[in-house]
């Protein structure tokens, strides 16, 4: 999230952020009151049973959704409005959004000219070289990622570029975030127990509510100190999982926790925080120094909407004269379609006149 040439230094506060939605009837809470604090390099496994509001939460942790009004973030005190941490974070979706035609150099040229229109050619050249290097795709970084037409990468090579993770991708990621002082936050479903190492730390999410931060090596005594304890050959993030899925009521549910579960494990954890006590604080920064921050290379206004017109030409262009035979043929149905279309209108306007 938050780039910094100094690992140590930099430290993301969540503070309360609730997320509600409103129907015509009703209102619902799909974030509720989250507060915890990310440092740079941190890596950051978000985990949750299905609608636990893990996308929700990184949403608003990247600007992409406005938290309601009791909530802020800050950066090492500052606050940061929502324009701000859009400009601060990437966003990585679930869904596979390469394009097949162009290669692993040109998607990843492509996404950092996106998120800072005005670097140099030069800049964004040795970037994409370094990123290249650390996720390992040296090799291939001139191949095209491949459509259904053409094979291209492997799968595990697309992964690199794509949003699903696996231990590779984890491991190179975390390094670069550690270099770079780049905090990674990541919605993970049911990672291996060497990917989920991988991870610093990790949050864990039920209906909306924060049930666990820490680090990922913490869960296994959190569960031992709050009596629930773990079950031998079973990850603890699996047991902890099996208690906050609350769409089927278990049997570890009822003979682990058996009240209100997702309450008794929040009240364990503010329990667990209090006694372990909280981090060292990091320096504030002068506002000097976060306006550097915050604009660093970006372009706003126009000036941007006009220069992303431009890069997302130039790989619309490139996709294009790539694949004249698909596009081709699409040209010629469409072309096929409207003169159908037209010469139903032109007969159907003669039989009226007739
Ligand atoms: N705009 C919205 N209006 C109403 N309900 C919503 C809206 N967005 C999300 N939800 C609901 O909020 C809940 C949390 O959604 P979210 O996508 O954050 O969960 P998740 O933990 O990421 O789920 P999954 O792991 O299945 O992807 C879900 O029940 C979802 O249907």
């Amino acid at each position: 999230m938050a780039d910094s040439s100094d690992a140590t230094t930099y430290m993301l506060s969540f503070s309360n952020l609730s997320f509600t939605v409103k129907t015509k009837y009703a209102s619902k809470r799909l974030t509720n009151n989250v507060s915890l604090d990310v440092q740079a390099g941190e890596m950051l496994a978000v985990m949750g049973p299905s609608t636990a509001g893990k996308s929700t939460l990184l949403d608003l942790m990247s600007g992409r959704k406005r938290y309601d009004a009791e909530g802020g973030i800050f950066l090492n005190g500052h606050s940061l409005s929502t324009q701000d941490l859009k400009l601060l974070s990437s966003f990585v979706e679930q869904e596979d959004a390469l394009l097949g035609t162009l290669t692993a150099r040109e998607t990843l040229s492509c996404s950092l000219r996106l998120a800072m229109p005005k670097v140099k050619t030069a800049f964004v050249q040795q970037r994409v070289n370094h990123v290249i290097e650390m996720l390992g795709l040296k090799g291939c970084a001139d191949m095209q990622i491949g459509t259904p037409l053409r094979r291209g990468l492997s799968g595990g090579q697309k992964r690199r570029l794509d949003s699903t993770a696996a231990k590779e991708v984890i491991a190179s990621v975390g390094s670069l975030a550690r270099k770079e002082g780049i905090m990674v936050l990541a919605s993970i479903h049911q990672p291996s127990f060497t990917t989920l190492n991988e991870f610093t730390s990790l949050v864990l999410l039920s209906q909306g509510s924060l049930c666990f931060k820490g680090q990922v090596t913490d869960l296994k005594p959190f569960l031992l100190e709050t009596g629930v304890g773990t079950v031998p050959f079973v990850p603890p993030t699996d047991t902890a999982m099996q208690l906050l899925n609350t769409d089927f009521g278990t049997d570890v549910q009822s003979e682990l926790l058996p009240m209100d579960t997702i309450q008794q494990f929040k009240s364990h954890f503010a329990r667990w925080q209090d006694a372990s006590g909280t981090g060292s604080a990091p320096g504030l920064l002068s506002t000097s120094d976060l306006a550097q921050i915050v604009k660093g290379e970006q372009v706003h206004g126009l000036t941007r909407i006009w220069l992303h017109t431009i890069i997302l030409g130039e790989r619309m262009t490139l996709n294009y004269s790539r694949n004249l035979l698909a596009y081709g043929v699409r040209t010629a149905v469409y072309a096929g379609e409207t003169t159908r279309l037209f010469d139903q209108c032109w007969g159907t306007k003669h039989v009226f006149a007739a």
